[in-house]
């Protein structure tokens, strides 16, 4: 694996090695040692993942303090929008995205550190989204953003999102504790 530092600080790009055979493929998606050159924090708590229909929107995601954690992020199968969100007050891109579409077929992880709020959305059916997260999820300490509010063009109108996304905070509403 190959990481690459993005424009915003704690956000990393892993390009993953593919190995394929006469069977299929061969991807591996966490090496601590590699991680640590990078000072990433691996020491996960909680794996999860999710299977999308194509323009589900998901995000803008993150837990707030003393919940707050740090995730790797990458796609099992299908194709993905994958959108972060710097919300760190002091940060020098504070209100700046970084966005990268994401194919199975062309293996990347996202490491997204502790005050970067993260979204995406799904290109295609049956787009899963796996995660490793650095503390387990909190129920009271999890929210996000709008996903609208934040100046990203999500590039079409037949969206699908939950509820409780619909209904969060603009980002100029939100009072970031980070
Ligand atoms: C995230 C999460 C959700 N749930 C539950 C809550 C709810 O009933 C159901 C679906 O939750 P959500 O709608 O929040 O799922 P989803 O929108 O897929 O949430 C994910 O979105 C992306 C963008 C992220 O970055 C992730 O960290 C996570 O927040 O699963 C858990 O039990 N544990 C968890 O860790």
């Amino acid at each position: 694996m190959i990481i690459e530092s993005t424009f915003i600080s704690d956000l990393y790009l892993i390009k993953l090695n593919q190995i394929s055979d006469l069977r299929g493929s061969f991807t591996k998606t966490i090496h601590k040692e590699t991680f640590d050159t990078y000072s990433i924090d691996s020491n996960f708590t909680e794996s999860f993942y999710s299977k999308s229909h194509k323009n589900v929107i998901r995000g803008m995601h993150f837990q707030i303090p003393p919940d707050d954690h740090s995730k790797l992020v990458y796609l099992i199968s299908g194709s993905i929008l994958d959108v972060i969100l710097d919300i760190r007050k002091e940060s020098p891109t504070y209100g700046k995205f970084f966005s990268i579409v994401i194919t199975a077929d062309n293996p990347q992880a996202i490491y997204i550190g502790k005050g970067l709020a993260h979204g995406f959305k799904s290109l295609e059916d049956n787009s899963v989204v796996e995660y490793h997260t650095t503390t387990s999820h909190s129920k009271q300490n999890e929210t996000g953003i709008k996903y609208s509010s934040f100046g990203f063009d999500w590039g079409s109108e037949n969206d699908i999102l939950s509820e409780r996304d619909l209904n969060f905070k603009n980002f100029i509403d939100f009072n970031s504790p980070f």
